[in-house]
C-alpha cells in the first residue's frame, strides 16, 4: 500500500442505525443460508452448480483430480457437498458485515457423452489455472453490532471458525481447531477481538480498514458486472467498466467522516484527502435539530422536505431571479442554513423536514465539491462514492451526482457501487489469499436473485434461510401474519382471464424497497469458475444478451403480467411433476409466493440485482423452482412430446428424402419454425394445444409456414448450403445448433435439420441446456432421443455412433458394425444454462471448446434467437430461427412481426405469426 502520513478521517460508523424487529426465526437460523452470496462450482462440474442443499461433510472417495505432480492440486470429494469455511469480518459501529466462503462440492457427473466428447473437442480445464477449492459460495451476512450475541452464535452454529485460515486444513479438510484466525477489519475488530476469543476461542487477525475498502472496490469493479451505478433524479443507469481502463480512479468513502482515496492499482492507492463534515456530522447535526431517533428517520423526514425554507437561494439575494452572468440560477444555494440569518424564528419554527433536507444538501453537496475537486487536482475521470451515509439512499445519490455534475459542469460522473456495503468485508476476505479467489474474472460470476431469501423486511436480518422447510415455513408464516411482516406478498392467484390479478404497489411504503434499509440486500452473485465467454462473439464488449429492455415501465409491467398470469398453470404443473403430494402442494404454494414477491421487488425497483433483462426474469422464474426443489416441472410433458414426435420421424425424413435438394432445404427451415410452436411458455400456443393433437398441431403449423414469404431472402442461405450453377462452397466444418424445446421442436425440426447438414458433411454439435427449463430439451435428455432418431435413421445414427452418442444406447445396430465410422460426428454439449435464453458472455466450458472448430451456429427459439441475441453478431455463419409466439413481441417492433430466419444479423426470411 502506498500509505499516507496524515492520519485518516475517521471513516468507521459510529452511528448507530435504528432497529428493527429480526424478521427471521432465531430458533431456525443455524442452518440459514443468506440472499447475497458468490458460488463457485467445480472446474468439472457436470452442471452448473445452483443448489443450495447443505448435507454433512463427506470424504469418502476423496481424490485428487489432475496432475499429482501439481502444487496445490485439486481434490475432488465425490461425496462431499458439506461446508469448509474461511470467515472475514468488517465489524463497524452499526453493522457487522460478514463474508464466509463455504466449500460445496457438486457431484461429478462424468457421464458416457462427456467422456467422449471431452476427446472429440479436446476439452480440458482450459485456460483456467487449477483452484486449490473446487466449489462452494461466498456469503454474505450482516448484523447488527449491537446484536454481536447474534452474531456469534450465528458463526458458532455454522462452524465457521473452524475451518481457520490454517492452509493445512484447508487442502486437507481437517478442520484445524487451535490457533483459528479470523480475518477483520473495522474498529470492532480492536473492540471485540477478546469478545470473539471467549466465545469462538479465535484470534482476530487485523487487517486495515482502507487497504480492505480498495480491496473490495477493486474485485468488485473488475468482476461484477454492473456493479457500477449513476443515478440521476432517481435513474439508475449502470457503467460497463472497462477492467483493463479501470485506475486510476476517486474512491470517497463516506462514513462518520469522509475518505478519499486514489486507486492506481491493486494494493496501490493514496488516501488523498478527506472531510470532517460527512454522515456523523449530518445525523449528529440532524439529531440535535430535529430530535430524530434513528439515521434512517433523519433520512426519511428529508424526502418531504423543502430546503428553500431555511437555505438562502441565489433567488433570495437577487429578488428572485438567476444570477445568471456567472450561470447561477435563482433556485441555487448560496448559503445553507442562511435564511436562519433574517428570518428571526427560533428553531421550532422550522419544520424538521425542511432541516434535514438542508443538512442532506449542504454536506452531500460538499463532498461531491471536495470530491470533484480531488478528481481534477489527479486527473481523475472516474469518482466511486461508497459508506453507510449512502445505502443505496436514492436521493442522497441523487444530491452528490447533482454536486459532481454541477461542478465538473457535466465532465465528471458520480458512480456508485451496488456492493459497497461489503467492500470491508470482502476486502478483509481476499487479504487471505489461500482461497484462491483473487484472479476470477468477470465471466465466471453469475449474479441471481437472492431466491434464498426473497423477504428482507427488516433493517438488518440475521441468519438468513437456507433450510428448505425454513423457507417453506417463512413463507406460511407471513402469509399468517400478513402486513405485520414488512414484505407483503399477498397471494392471490390472478384470474385465467384478462390482466387481472396483481396489483402495481400503490404506496412506496409497503413493499419491498431498495432505500437505506434494503441497501445491503444485493444480488445472489455465483461464482463459477467454469463459465467462459463463448468465443465466436464479434465483439463480447459490446455484447448485450437482452433484446427487450425492461427499463421501460410498460415494458415490465407486461412481462410481470405474463409472467403472474403463468403462475397458477406453472404451479399445478410443479406439483404433479412432483407426484402431487402434500409436500408438492406445499413447495408449489411457497414458490409461488416467493415467485411473486420477487416479481413485485423487481417492478418496484427493476434495477435491483443489476440491469433488468427478459432473460433474466425468465431465468428467476427457474431459479425459483429449483429453489424449492422443483427439478423438472414440466417432465411428463416433454416424455409425451418425444414420444409423440418420434413416432411420426421415420414419415417425416421418408417424405423429405423424396424432396429436391432445394425444396427439401426449404421445408426444413419451415419445418424448424413450424415445430418451434412446441413452447409451453407462450400462453397463445398452450391455449392452442387444447385444440388438437401434438400432430395436428404440427400439421396445422406446417401449413401456415408455408404461406408466401413477406421477405424472401432465403436465397442467400441457400446458395450458401447448395451453392449456385457450378459455384460450390465446401459445407461447413462444424455447426453449433441452439436447440429449444423438446418433442416436435427437437424431433421434427432440429433434428431433420441436423441431418441434413451431418449428411453434407458438417459436423452437428446439438447445445442443449445443462438444467430444465419450460419444456426445454436438456443435454441430458438428448442422448436418448437421438439413440431412438437413430433406429430409423442410418445418417443420424452413423453421426451418433461417431460422436460417441451411442455407446451404450439401447438401440439395435443393425448392421452390427461399430467400426470406425466414415461419418462425420454427431455431439451433444451442454450450454451452462438452466433458462429459457441464453448468455453468451458466460456459457460452459465444453460449449466454449465446441464453438472453437466452427463456422456455423444455429440459434432457435424465442428465448435464444430473440429475446436474447437477436442483436448479436458472430464471428462465423449465424442462422437465427424462431417462431414469434407472443402477439406483443410481434407487433411492438415490426421487424419481429414474423416468424424469423436471420442470416448473419440480417433478416432473411419471415412469415406470419401464428
Ligand atoms: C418463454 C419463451 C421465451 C419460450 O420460447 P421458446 O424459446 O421456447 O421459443 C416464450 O414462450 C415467451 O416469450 N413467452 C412469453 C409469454 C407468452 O407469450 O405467453
Ligand atoms: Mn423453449
Amino acid at each position: 500500500m502506498a500509505g499516507t502520513s496524515e492520519p485518516p478521517v475517521l471513516d468507521s460508523n459510529p452511528i448507530k442505525e435504528g432497529t428493527k424487529e429480526d424478521i427471521v426465526d432465531k430458533e431456525k437460523g443455524e442452518k440459514s443460508e443468506e440472499d447475497t452470496e458468490i458460488e463457485m462450482a467445480p472446474p468439472d462440474a457436470n452442471s452448473v452448480h445452483r443448489s443450495s442443499s447443505r448435507p454433512q461433510l463427506d470424504v469418502s472417495g476423496a481424490a485428487i483430480q489432475g496432475n499429482f505432480e501439481e502444487k496445490d492440486p485439486t481434490i475432488l470429494l465425490p461425496n462431499q457437498s458439506d461446508d469448509i469455511s474461511h470467515l472475514a469480518v468488517d465489524i463497524g459501529g452499526s453493522l457487522i458485515k460478514l463474508v464466509y466462503f463455504s466449500r460445496h462440492e457438486d457431484r461429478l457427473i462424468d457421464d458416457k457423452r462427456k467422456r467422449s466428447l471431452k476427446e472429440r473437442l479436446g476439452v480440458t480445464n482450459g485456460t483456467r489455472r487449477s483452484y486449490p477449492i473446487l466449489g462452494g459460495r461466498l456469503h454474505f451476512v450482516k448484523f447488527e453490532t449491537s446484536k454481536i450475541n447474534e452474531c456469534l452464535d450465528f458463526i458458532s452454529s455454522k462452524q465457521l471458525h473452524i475451518g481457520g485460515l490454517d492452509s493445512h486444513s484447508w487442502h486437507s479438510m481437517v478442520p484445524a481447531n487451535d490457533n483459528a484466525i479470523i480475518k477483520a477489519t473495522g474498529g470492532g475488530a480492536y473492540k471485540f477481538a477478546d469478545l470473539f476469543k471467549e466465545r469462538l476461542g479465535v484470534s482476530l487477525d487485523k487487517e486495515d480498514e482502507m487497504d480492505c475498502l480498495v480491496a473490495g472496490a477493486n474485485f468488485l469493479l473488475k468482476t461484477i458486472r454492473h456493479e457500477a451505478f449513476t443515478h440521476v433524479e432517481g435513474q439508475k443507469e449502470f457503467v460497463q467498466i472497462d477492467h483493463n481502463d479501470l485506475y486510476p480512479y476517486l474512491l470517497v468513502n463516506i462514513g462518520s467522516g469522509v475518505g478519499m482515496i486514489k486507486v492506481d492499482g491493486e494494493g496501490n492507492f493514496q488516501r488523498v484527502s478527506g472531510t470532517n463534515v460527512g454522515g456523523g456530522t449530518y445525523w449528529g447535526l440532524g439529531r440535535l435539530l430535529t430530535k430524530c431517533k434513528s439515521f434512517d428517520e433523519l433520512l426519511e423526514l428529508s424526502q418531504r422536505g423543502d430546503n428553500s425554507k431555511i437555505d438562502m437561494l441565489v433567488g433570495d439575494i437577487y429578488g428572485g431571479l438567476d444570477y445568471s452572468k456567472i450561470g447561477l440560477s435563482a433556485s441555487t444555494i448560496a448559503s445553507s442554513f442562511g435564511k436562519a440569518i433574517y428570518e428571526n424564528k427560533e428553531l421550532e419554527d422550522y419544520r424538521p423536514e425542511d432541516i434535514s433536507l438542508s443538512l442532506l444538501r449542504m454536506i452531500s453537496y460538499n463532498i461531491g465539491q471536495i470530491a470533484y475537486l480531488n478528481a481534477l487536482r489527479f486527473g481523475i475521470k472516474r469518482i466511486f462514492f461508497g459508506g453507510f451515509f449512502i445505502r443505496g439512499h436514492a436521493y442522497t445519490m441523487d444530491t452528490i451526482s447533482f454536486a459532481v455534475h454541477f461542478w465538473s459542469k457535466g465532465e465528471t460522473k458520480a458512480m456508485f457501487l451496488r456492493h459497497e456495503g461489503f467492500l470491508g468485508a470482502l476486502g478483509a476476505f481476499m487479504s487471505n489469499e489461500k482461497h484462491g479467489l483473487d484472479d476470477l474474472m468477470a465471466h465466471q460470476f453469475v449474479e441471481r436473485f437472492p431466491v434464498g431469501v426473497p423477504y428482507v423486511g427488516g433493517k438488518i436480518h440475521g441468519p438468513p434461510l437456507g433450510d428448505l422447510n425454513e423457507k417453506i415455513s417463512w413463507m406460511e408464516k407471513f402469509v399468517q401474519k400478513g402486513t405485520e411482516i414488512i414484505a407483503p406478498v399477498p397471494m392471490a392467484y390472478p384470474g385465467t382471464t384478462g390482466l387481472g390479478g396483481f396489483e402495481v404497489p400503490s404506496s412506496k411504503g409497503d413493499t419491498l424497497r431498495s432505500d437505506a434499509s434494503a441497501a445491503l440486500n444485493v444480488g445472489v452473485l455465483h461464482l463459477v469458475p467454469t463459465l467462459e465467454v463463448f468465443p465466436l462473439l464479434e465483439d463480447p464488449k459490446t455484447y448485450e444478451p437482452n433484446t427487450i429492455d425492461l427499463s421501460d415501465h410498460g415494458e415490465l409491467e407486461y412481462w410481470f403480467t405474463v409472467l403472474s398470469e403463468h403462475l397458477p398453470d406453472l404451479v399445478d404443473k410443479a406439483v404433479a411433476s412432483e407426484g402431487g403430494t402434500d409436500d408438492a402442494k406445499r413447495r408449489g404454494d411457497a414458490f409461488a409466493r416467493a415467485l411473486s414477491a420477487h416479481l413485485r421487488r423487481l417492478m418496484e425497483e427493476p434495477a435491483a440485482y443489476g440491469k433488468l433483462g427478459l432473460a433474466n426474469l425468465l431465468e428467476l422464474r427457474e431459479e425459483c423452482l429449483r429453489e424449492f426443489q422443483f427439478v423438472d416441472a414440466y417432465r411428463s410433458i416433454k416424455q409425451r412430446e418425444n414420444e409423440a414426435s418420434l413416432a411420426v420421424l421415420p414419415d417425416l425424413l421418408m417424405e423429405l428424402d423424396s424432396m429436391s435438394e432445394e425444396t427439401r432445404l426449404l421445408t426444413l427451415i419451415e419445418g424448424v419454425l413450424a415445430a418451434n410452436i412446441f413452447d409451453w411458455g407462450s400462453r397463445a400456443c398452450v391455449d392452442l394445444y387444447h385444440k388438437g393433437t401434438i400432430i395436428e398441431i404440427y400439421r396445422m403449423s406446417r401449413k401456415k409456414m408455408q404461406r408466401p414469404w413477406r421477405a424472401n431472402d432465403f436465397d442467400i442461405f441457400k446458395e450458401r448450403i447448395l451453392g449456385s450453377g457450378d459455384k460450390k462452397l465446401p459445407p461447413h466444418r462444424r455447426a453449433l445448433l441452439f436447440v429449444d424445446n423438446s418433442g416436435a421442436d427437437i424431433v421434427l425440426g432440429m433434428l431433420p435439420l441436423a441431418r441434413e447438414l451431418l449428411r453434407r458433411g458438417t459436423e452437428v454439435v446439438l447445445v442443449a441446456n445443462s438444467l430444465p427449463a419450460l419444456n426445454d430439451v436438456t443435454a441430458m435428455e438428448l442422448p436418448d432421443i437421438i439413440a431412438e432418431a437413430a433406429k430409423h435413421c442410418d445418417v443420424l445414427r452413423k453421426a451418433a455412433e461417431a460422436g460417441g452418442l451411442l455407446v451404450d444406447a439401447m438401440i439395435n445396430i443393425q448392421d452390427g458394425s461399430k467400426k470406425n465410422s466414415s461419418s462425420v460426428p454427431l455431439m451433444v454439449v451442454e450450454n451452462g444454462c438452466g433458462s429459457p435464453c441464453i448468455d453468451l458472455q458466460q456459457v460452459s466450458s465444453e460449449l466454449a471448446a465446441a464453438a472453437k472448430d466452427a463456422d456455423l451456429m444455429i440459434l432457435e427459439g424465442m428465448g435464444r434467437a430473440l429475446h436474447t441475441n437477436f442483436n448479436a453478431r458472430f464471428k462465423c455463419d449465424a442462422l437465427k430461427l424462431a417462431m414469434v409466439k407472443n402477439q406483443r413481441v410481434s407487433t411492438s417492433a415490426p421487424m419481429l412481426a414474423f416468424s424469423l430466419l436471420r442470416w448473419d444479423g440480417k433478416v432473411l426470411q419471415s412469415s406470419c405469426w401464428l
